[in-house]
This record gives structure tokens, sequence and C-alpha cells, in this order.
């Protein structure tokens, strides 16, 4: 079938639109699994063997001191940077080490950044088609063939991140909140099965930090989720598991009662704080 004849026929399903169908195999063991995984810069161990499992499902806490080496492990599981030495998996069955970022994130992993990246100049119905879509360039051509069925998925979407009031505003006039709230949504247009979520809270007011919690623990089971924060009152409200990451390795893991109380912890890290 030519593009043409697939653009005229309406049963046509466009291979950019079909949902990410994630391969990925959890039958047997966890979601992501990093073993012994070691990475150095110019000689400084930014990730010192470190080890780290999350189950399906899962909604985990990343915690620890400024260059504890949270960023470096976002960037490996993403495929951004390369260990020298161990091993990344998602599921039994994918090798991360052997795939390049655009892959891993075809997989099903997202990752949301600390700073919203939101196209200001668009509607934020428009946003989330604009998700959807891999290939940008078909943008208008798939707002005027736009299936029932992805419809339904933004609406679906909307109401998750609770923007369904201001579907048809400007992302630009969105608070802070509201844009990130926005960009998880647009991750979430392609039912990732891993959310990798970088400071989710930084310059939230208090109400929208209320609302960012009730977001990411209503995603969680349905999807793992990653949260790398800062903000201790935050990690609080969400955290059933929390990993503290010191000098590249993990230094303690368990509820967030068990891990404030860790003296290693306290010494290392909320020691600082206090
Ligand atoms: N590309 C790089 N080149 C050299 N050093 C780097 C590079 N990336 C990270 N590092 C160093 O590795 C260490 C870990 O950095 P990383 O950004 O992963 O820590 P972090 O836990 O995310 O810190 P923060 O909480 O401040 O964001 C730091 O000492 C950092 O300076």
């Amino acid at each position: 079938m030519s593009f043409l004849q697939e653009l005229t026929d309406r049963e046509h399903v466009f291979e950019f639109l079909t949902q990410v169908k994630s391969p990925v195999d959890v039958r047997h063991g966890p979601i992501l699994y990093l073993e012994d995984v070691n990475v150095s810069f110019d000689g400084f161990k930014a990730i010192n063997n470190l080890n780290l499992t999350i189950d399906d499902g899962e909604l985990r806490c990343i915690i620890g001191p400024n260059g504890a080496g949270k960023t470096t492990m976002m960037d490996i599981i993403t495929g951004k940077t390369r260990p020298d030495t161990g091993s990344v998996w998602f599921g039994s069955r994918h090798n991360l080490l052997t795939m390049n970022e655009p892959d891993i994130a075809s997989l099903g992993i997202g990752r949301k950044f600390q700073k919203p990246t939101v196209f200001e100049a668009l509607t934020v119905f428009e946003n989330l088609e604009l998700a959807m879509a891999t290939d940008k360039r078909v943008l208008p051509t798939l707002t005027a063939i736009m299936k029932p069925e992805y419809r339904d998925r933004i609406d679906e979407v909307l109401e998750m991140i609770g923007l369904e009031a201001l579907r048809d505003r400007l992302a630009g006039i969105l608070s802070h909140g509201q844009k990130q709230w926005l960009e998880i949504g647009m991750l979430l247009m392609q039912k990732p099965r891993l959310l990798l979520v970088d400071e989710p809270v930084a310059g939230m007011t208090e109400q929208e930090m209320e609302r960012t919690a009730e977001l990411l623990t209503s995603l969680a089971g349905k999807q793992s989720v990653v949260v790398v924060e800062h903000d201790m009152g935050f990690v609080r409200s969400i955290a059933r598991k929390v990993t503290v990451l010191h000098q590249g390795s993990v230094l303690a893991e368990g509820s967030m009662d068990q891990v404030s109380n860790d003296p290693e912890v306290i010494k290392v890290y909320l020691g600082e704080e206090a």
C-alpha cells in the first residue's frame, strides 16, 4: 500500500500510532535489574558496584546527597551513559547495555527530566496528541485522521493528570505544576512500563506537591515508577521503599522510617540537613 493509499484508508492503522507493545518479561523476576554497575569519569568513580532491583508496578524513591550518582544511574538505564562494567536488564529479556536510547525508550522506559518541556504554543490536548506520534512530522495528518481510540487515550490521560478542564488551553498559560503533570501525561500516552522521574516537585507549591503525590502513587501498580527527589517531606508522603545512594552505591534500602533511622544514612546524608 502506498503512503497516499494509507492516508486515504480510514481503517489503516499507522505503525507510529500503535501503542508500544512492551514485550518485557517480568514473569520470573523484576522489571529493572542493575548488577555490579561501575562508571568512572576521568578516573572518578561516579557509580561504584551499584546493585538495584525494581519490581514490576513498584513505586521506588531514590534519595542521596549531591553527587551520589542518581542522575548517572538514570542515564545508564536510559542508555545515555554506558557503564564500564556491569549488567542492566529490563525484565529478563532485554539487556539494555546492547541497546541505544531510542530503542530503550520504545521498549517502554519513559524519562521525565526536572524542567518541564511542553510545547507552550500548543494546547494541552495537542501536546498529548503530539506525544502519541513518534514521527512528529506527521502531526497535521494525524490530527485530521485521529481514530476514536486515540482520542479515548487522550481523555484517559487528561483525567489521570487532572487537566480535563484545561484541555483546550495553551500549555504556555499553565502553572509550573500543571506543566509538570502535562509532561508526565505526554509520557503516559505511550503506555510506558517504567517511568523515571527526576525531582518532580522542585519549584511546586504545597498544593501542587500533594496533587503530584496523588498522581505518582496512582500510577504505581499500572507501571513501575522510580522517583529521584531531594524533598524529604514529599518522599515521606509517597514512599513505600526508599533507596539511599551514596558515592555511587546503595547505602541503605527500606521504608522511609528504616532508612531515616539508619546511622550510616544519618551520618552521610540526613545528617547534612540536621
Ligand atoms: N559527564 C561527567 N563527567 C565528569 N564527571 C561527572 C559527569 N557526570 C557526573 N559526574 C560526576 O559524577 C558524580 C555523580 O553525579 P550525579 O549527577 O550522577 O549525582 P546526583 O546524585 O545526580 O547529584 P545531584 O543530586 O546533585 O543531581 C558527581 O561527582 C559528578 O560531578
